[in-house]
């Protein structure tokens, strides 16, 4: 039989304000909506928030699929985005209907079963919009709403059943350098978000709006102002000194606080702005009631290795000396795992070691934590100083997770990468970088003899120490973590495209699967109908791409790779429950 060659006529593509808004059927079906006391107790068969549950621990008691049948994990369905660069947002998932996020603040609903497309919401963005880390990282819901942070800082609540825009509230002006990622976080009826952008000198901050009307209810500002305890802790540069946020907050329901993770100072040498620096690198927590800052830990004062402190730590009781102490968890960027005791007057330093090769901290105060530096390894302006961990940090933004049941926490960590920098004096323009470095005074190099960069590492939290690791020879990890009441620890993150499963026991690698692109998304796990579905999206681009650049520098052979861009939500169950 003779095939034609066939050439599809051209469709021309319509301008860009045609294809913005709201597109899709939006069936009419049932929706649930998600209240405090469902958002307050855990469901096991949802996934309502970034990390599933208000404590963070990425953990999900589901079993069905568990560590002695995780072999027989298949596609049920796939579904392309249309949008390539780095997807990182999880599948969040309310009885049935899943909501996923694409770089450039895109939402998708679909049928978290069928894999149909419900409805996609599509911002129109400015054309003079730059950014330098074009991702998302996730809706939150409430009552029939969706709500998303967007690249040009706004943040709009969507009709969960329609995709339709309810309201667009403008957070801050894009065009002196802020944009937004991260999952908003809400409680007691605010919808909370932070802004990123400290490598444009922004002034961090977090901004709590009525969840209904979306009126602002308050913000507060991460570098307290004249006035302000805290304040004294800058000599100048408090007004462009960073402390960004852009990861999503933690919850304590019984405490009535948030504790959100803060980024580094800007720009990137301590020695420009003398002082702690207050409240950079740093968690806080925040009463959402009224955003006041009930506590706070600086994690490392004065930073000087871009090691932004962002990931706000998971709320875990731990048992010590026959006592359960209400703790805060924080696997550092700046290589050190940090416990810390959540109380109603503050947060109490308890203890600090190191996960990965870290040669700047001397020692720490044992009793506030604070960190003597070895000076020799802090940089400064105008020469040129190592350190190790690189500037990526012992571990970047992809969250760590904590099992209940095996009481480990995995890290998804880098070992063995180091850094120097060379920095500059700079004079602050809005809008326009502010790092205090240019792109060639950043350096990387590998620990003489290094084994391996990336790392899995498990934890055991009462003797604080590492009990098993599955490390990655050739490739950096840049792989949030979810663990289940199936004994097992899902992962991407690495540089050949692959989805892996883990004993949560003993970290034994289970299975793997090869997918489309690179995942350096959030794995979620929910139910519909009986059958556990194992859900996450790939999509490499931002960070993990960047430092897959600097290890083909310095590297060509031991680290090459070739991960396609492309995002697609790929969803797993097991071979015998998949046909149902
Ligand atoms: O200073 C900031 O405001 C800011 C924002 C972001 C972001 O919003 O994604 C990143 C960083 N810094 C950063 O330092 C960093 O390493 C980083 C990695 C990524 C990513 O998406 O892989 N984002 C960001």
């Amino acid at each position: 039989q003779k095939v034609e060659n066939s050439v599809t006529p051209a469709t021309p593509v319509p301008p860009l304000s045609e294809r913005t808004g709201t597109q899709g059927a939006a069936a009419p079906r049932t929706y649930t909506p998600v209240t405090d006391a469902r958002l307050q107790k855990p469901e096991a068969r949802n996934w309502l928030m970034y990390r599933g549950t208000y404590d963070g621990h990425g953990f999900s008691p589901l079993d069905q699929v568990n560590a002695g049948n995780v072999r027989e994990l298949v596609p049920v369905w796939s579904f392309s985005t249309g949008v390539t660069e780095g997807h990182q947002s999880p599948p969040i998932v309310n009885d049935g209907v899943m909501f996923v996020t694409t770089p450039q603040a895109q939402v998708i609903a679909l049928d978290a079963k069928t894999g149909e497309m419900l409805w996609r919401y599509k911002r129109q963005l400015p054309e003079d919009l730059t950014q330098l880390h074009p991702t998302n990282r996730g809706v939150a819901l409430y009552g029939d709403k969706v709500y998303v942070a967007t690249t040009d800082c706004y943040l709009v609540a969507l009709d969960a059943k329609t995709g339709k825009e309810v309201w667009a509230k403008k957070v801050e002006d894009y065009q002196k350098g802020h944009y937004m990622t991260l999952a908003p976080l809400i409680a007691r009826g605010k919808v909370m978000v932070g802004g990123s952008g400290g490598e444009y000198g922004v002034r961090g901050f977090i901004a709590g709006y009525d969840v209904n009307t979306g009126e602002q209810a308050w913000k507060t500002f991460t570098i307290p102002g004249p006035g302000e305890p805290g304040h004294d802790t800058w000599k100048n540069g408090w007004e462009t000194g960073g402390g960004s946020i852009w990861l999503t907050g933690q919850y304590d329901p019984q405490l009535n606080l948030a504790y959100w993770g803060t980024g580094n100072a800007a720009p990137w040498m301590g020695d420009a702005r003398p002082g702690d620096n207050l409240h950079t690198s740093s968690v806080l927590a925040i009463n959402p009631d009224d955003g006041k800052i009930r506590g706070h830990h600086q994690y490392h004062w004065n930073d000087s290795w871009d090691w932004d402190e962002v990931s706000a730590p998971l709320l875990i009781n731990l048992d010590r000396n026959g006592r359960s102490i209400p703790t805060l968890v924080h696997a550092g960027r700046d290589g050190y795992l940090w416990t810390l005791e959540r109380r109603q007057d503050g947060i109490r330093f308890i203890s600090g070691v190191p996960f990965v090769n870290q040669d700047v901290f001397a020692k720490l105060d044992p009793e506030t934590g604070r960190p003597t530096y070895n000076e020799a390894r802090k940089p400064r302006l105008d020469n040129k100083v190592e350190f190790c961990p690189s500037l990526w940090g012992g571990k970047d933004w992809p969250p760590e997770a904590y099992n209940p049941q095996t009481k480990l926490l995995y890290i998804p960590a880098n070992e063995n990468l180091c850094g120097a920098l060379t920095g500059h004096r700079m004079d602050y323009v809005p809008g326009q970088l502010f790092l205090g470095a240019g792109l060639e005074d950043i350096g990387m190099s590998l620990k003489p003899g290094a084994t391996h960069i990336g790392e899995l590492q498990a934890w055991d939290l009462t003797t604080m120490k590492k009990v098993w690791s599955h490390p990655f020879p050739n490739s950096q990890l840049w792989g949030p973590v979810l663990t289940t009441g199936g004994g097992l620890v899902f992962m991407g993150g690495t540089n050949d495209r692959m989805f892996r499963a883990f004993d949560a026991k003993s970290g034994q690698q289970l299975w793997q699967t090869k997918l489309n692109s690179g995942v350096t998304a959030v794995p979620s796990t929910f139910e519909v109908d009986g059958t556990q579905y194992i859900a996450v999206q790939s999509g490499w681009g931002v960070d993990a791409q960047r430092m897959q650049d600097s290890l083909v520098a310095i590297d060509p052979v031991r680290f090459k790779s070739d991960v396609p861009q492309g995002g697609v939500v790929w969803v797993f169950a097991l071979r015998q429950r998949a046909g149902q």
